[in-house]
């Protein structure tokens, strides 16, 4: 494996370790095979873990995704031909490793998210969150409301995740947005989810989401509209304002995300949802997490090499443009 360290005076970014000289799944797993945070003078972005999933109502298992997107991300190469980036060179993106979150103590974890997230932040940097549970949705933006105010969430999902509360909790990965409006951290005429699905609690769900600020794109108007016509949709929505984008993975079709812990039929595939993200090139994304990965149901890592995809174009999408 190179050296990264020797490196770490040079202005330059520091990329991922060059596959055609060390074989890429070779050593211990960055995402990407990028360098980790305390290996650089200073980062733009840092890919961050939270190992974390007290908080769900189903199957259990996604404290294991940050691991596991790791080891499918050694895969990942330095250009990006769909944007035409090279995320990696233009910025300097690190891997900072995970967040410890108490798994006895839902709400110690959450104030532990929002302390370390805020710390990783506090220089400008963005941060990509790797899940967890959804739950720790509602730390992470706390931290991006309290540096931008109400923040225009794009939510990837089947599910809502603004439900009440399960078993009287009020947090937990089926409740993030409606926890995040009413505390005022999202904004209401630009928030929206995308690939939206399933069986209900009761048509009230859909009622109450709206009052809570957020439009729907749901996964058969994909299929029915055609994904241009959602793609102007979703960022008509958006407008110019300052973007967090969250990906819960099962908004992909079990067929494209088996390894995930609430699945619903009937879902995004990979292609679609990795063209949504592509098109917020222009927008102005101030951080992302991709959740909900439990490699338990996985299979040939299809779900992880999906969700490191999806990190992917994010953190292109996150990249200035370079004049060749
Ligand atoms: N956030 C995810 N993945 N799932 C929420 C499902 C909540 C429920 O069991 O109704
Ligand atoms: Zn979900
Ligand atoms: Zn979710």
């Amino acid at each position: 494996m190179t050296d990264q360290t020797d490196q770490a005076d040079q202005t330059e970014p520091i990329g991922p370790a060059d596959a055609s000289i060390a074989p890429r799944y070779a050593g211990i797993a960055t995402f990407a095979r990028l360098p980790r945070i305390e290996d650089v003078p200073r980062a733009d972005i840092a890919v961050v873990g939270v190992p974390f999933d007290s908080g769900v109502s189903y199957r259990p298992g996604a404290r294991f995704g940050p691991a596991h997107v790791r080891e499918a991300s050694r895969l990942l190469r330095p250009y990006n031909p769909a944007q035409d980036v090279t995320p990696f060179s233009t910025q300097q993106v690190v891997d900072a490793g995970d967040i410890s979150a108490n798994p006895f103590d839902l709400s110690e974890a959450v104030a532990q998210i929002q302390q370390a997230a805020t710390e990783l932040s506090a220089d400008g940097k963005r941060l990509v969150t790797i899940g967890g549970d959804h739950t720790i949705a509602l730390p992470l933006l706390r931290v991006v409301a309290e540096k931008h105010g109400p923040i225009a969430v794009l939510h990837f999902d089947a599910h809502l995740d603004t439900w009440d509360t399960y078993f009287g909790a009020p947090i937990t990965h089926g409740t993030p947005f409606r926890r995040a409006s009413e505390e005022g951290l999202i904004d209401m005429h630009a928030s929206m989810h995308v690939g939206i699905r399933g069986p209900l609690y009761s048509r009230d769900d859909l009622r109450d989401d709206e009052r809570l600020g957020f439009a729907i794109i749901s996964s058969v108007e994909i299929e029915t509209e055609g994904l241009q016509s959602a793609i102007e949709r979703m960022l008509a929505r958006l407008g110019d304002r300052p973007v967090y984008v969250s990906v819960d993975i099962d908004v992909l079709d079990p067929a494209h995300a088996p390894g995930t812990g609430t699945p619903e039929a009937g879902g995004m595939t990979s292609r679609e949802l990795l063209a949504m993200l592509r098109a917020l090139r222009n927008v102005n994304i101030v951080g992302a997490d991709v959740v909900e990965v439990a490699p338990a149901y996985d299979h040939a890592q299809i779900t992880a090499v999906a969700a490191s995809h999806v990190a992917y174009e994010i953190i292109s999408a996150m990249t200035p443009s370079t004049t060749l």
